[in-house]
């Protein structure tokens, strides 16, 4: 996943006076990585959204997630419009999901994906508009099912024969007959080698998600929803995989998926009615470094609407609504962590070599990417600017674990103290969500921000908070 910079690889970072590839001022805050209202002060401190982190770090501690609440909307617009509306776009609550994001995807007339019980309660309980929801997982269970049944959610996006079985009793004992079928959509695996990291590639054969097209299952799943009248089919989903740059992927996926419609509608014709979406899901990557050079929303509406279009007129068929679920693409980028430096250590790895080691005061339990994917970051010295030289550190965290890293291998200035803070680029995705409490530690508020004002949004964690599971 990661693209290692120019230069000796992980062991083999030299002292600071060797370095090369070095950025040229590492105080320059590339716009594609960090949020599109993050800037530096008049004296050189990390400003987002017109809140100085200095700031936000007295009154709200540290380490803290920051998120730069326009950057969020705008990138809901973003896909919007270049998906014609933004009921086409489901956000995947699985990256970032919160009360208040809730709320401001309901402003911005998205959808909404979740895939879970507790995703979709967080939706309703914010009175989301439950017809703007589908609901995946490889392994629903009844009680999910029945309360997306209940709340007649939008879509439930079946997944295995198994759970079309359970759904079929689940209608069957809700009365839910032809009149007032569930509206369901069928995972489709469409045999996409997405290029990714092994662990966020969903659409080879060989893995847990989805009906396999080649090998049939999808067209049998139809046929067994089909036997129920308490079930519609209103689409198929595909979704390939996470953090992908190659859109080749999603192209193969939709002409795929429009080949699987062709042959449905030839074997059940009155599914014409019917289906009417072609869900393409989410995936679309985000830069994390200067390496990473994303395609926009934009293009890729462009390159998947031109398929689709094409493929279905070719096909005789009426071109079905594309919609898609983008994660990563609209929450991740505009997201800071920004943690308190600690524990600075130059470590000898021989006689030439030297590791500067940064300890900071959260690490893989705040972000535990770098650890399970080796997933990199940008990070910079975010308390004031620095012209020192720079130098090649590592940024670890504080927990009793060596691969505890948060950053492997970045730039920092020589002159880094104790005390600064530093800010790490691009976490608004997949981190909050995938914290853990490890070794007892609270996880970090996340705190919004927008034009000047900073709200707290989820408030740290207490050690009384970790306290509460305990029984006498
Ligand atoms: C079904 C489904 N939809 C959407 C997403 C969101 O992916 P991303 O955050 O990469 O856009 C995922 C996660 O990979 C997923 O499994
Ligand atoms: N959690 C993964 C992505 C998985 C996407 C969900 N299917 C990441 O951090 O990149």
């Amino acid at each position: 996943m990661r693209a290692h910079p120019a230069g000796p690889r992980h062991g083999e970072i030299p002292a600071a006076h060797e370095q090369s590839g070095a950025p040229a001022d590492l105080n320059v805050l590339s716009e594609r990585i960090w949020p599109r209202h993050a800037g530096r002060g008049a004296d050189g401190a990390l400003q987002l959204a017109g809140t100085d982190v200095r700031d936000l770090a007295a009154e709200f501690g540290t380490p803290m997630m920051v998120m730069d609440e326009l950057d969020f909307r705008s990138r809901c617009q973003d896909f919007a419009d270049a998906f014609g509306s933004a009921g086409q776009v489901h956000y995947a609550g699985k990256a970032f999901l919160s009360g208040r994001v809730v709320d401001w995807l309901a402003d911005e007339g998205m959808a909404l994906d979740v895939c879970t019980g507790g995703e979709l309660a967080l939706a309703l309980s914010r009175e989301f508009p439950a017809q703007r929801i589908t609901l995946h997982g490889s392994n629903k269970s009844t009680a999910e099912l029945t309360a997306a049944v209940r709340g007649r959610i939008g879509a439930i996006v079946v997944d295995s024969f198994d759970e079309i079985g359970r759904l079929a009793g689940l209608v069957e004992s809700e009365g839910r007959n032809g009149a007032d079928p569930v509206p369901v959509m069928v995972r489709v695996t469409v045999g996409v080698e997405a290029h990714t990291h092994e662990f966020i590639a969903t659409a080879h054969e060989d893995q847990k998600f989805g009906f396999s097209l080649a090998g049939g299952d999808a067209a049998e799943a139809v046929r067994r929803i089909l036997a129920n009248s308490g079930l519609r089919l209103v689409g198929l989903h595909s979704h390939i995989g996470s953090q992908i740059f190659d859109p080749s992927g999603f192209e193969v996926a939709a002409h795929r998926l429009v080949g699987l419609l062709r042959d449905l509608l030839d074997e059940h014709p009155a599914l014409t009615d019917t289906i009417t979406t072609l869900d393409l899901g989410g995936g679309l990557g985000i830069a994390y470094t200067e390496e990473d050079r994303p395609p926009t929303a934009d293009a890729m509406a462009k390159s998947l609407t031109e398929i689709v279009t094409r493929e279905c007129q070719a096909a005789g068929l009426v071109v079905p609504t594309i919609a898609v679920e983008p994660g990563r693409a609209i929450v991740g980028p505009g997201t800071v962590t920004v943690y308190e430096v600690g524990t600075i250590k130059d470590v000898a790895l021989d006689g030439r070599h030297t590791r500067r080691y940064v300890s900071v005061d959260g690490g893989m339990s705040d972000n535990i990417r770098t650890a399970l994917y080796d997933a990199d970051y940008t990070v910079t010295l975010a308390s004031r600017s620095s012209d020192a030289a720079p130098v090649r550190c590592r940024v670890v965290g504080r927990h009793c674990e060596s691969g505890d890293i948060v950053v492997r291998d970045c730039y920092l200035p020589a002159d880094l103290a104790v005390g600064d803070l530093i800010a790490v680029a691009a976490t608004g995705a997949y981190c909050y969500v995938m914290a853990s409490n490890y070794n007892r530690v609270p996880r970090p508020p996340v705190v919004t921000v927008r034009e000047g004002t900073a709200r707290v949004m989820l408030r740290r964690e207490t050690d009384d908070d970790l306290l509460r599971l305990e029984m006498p």
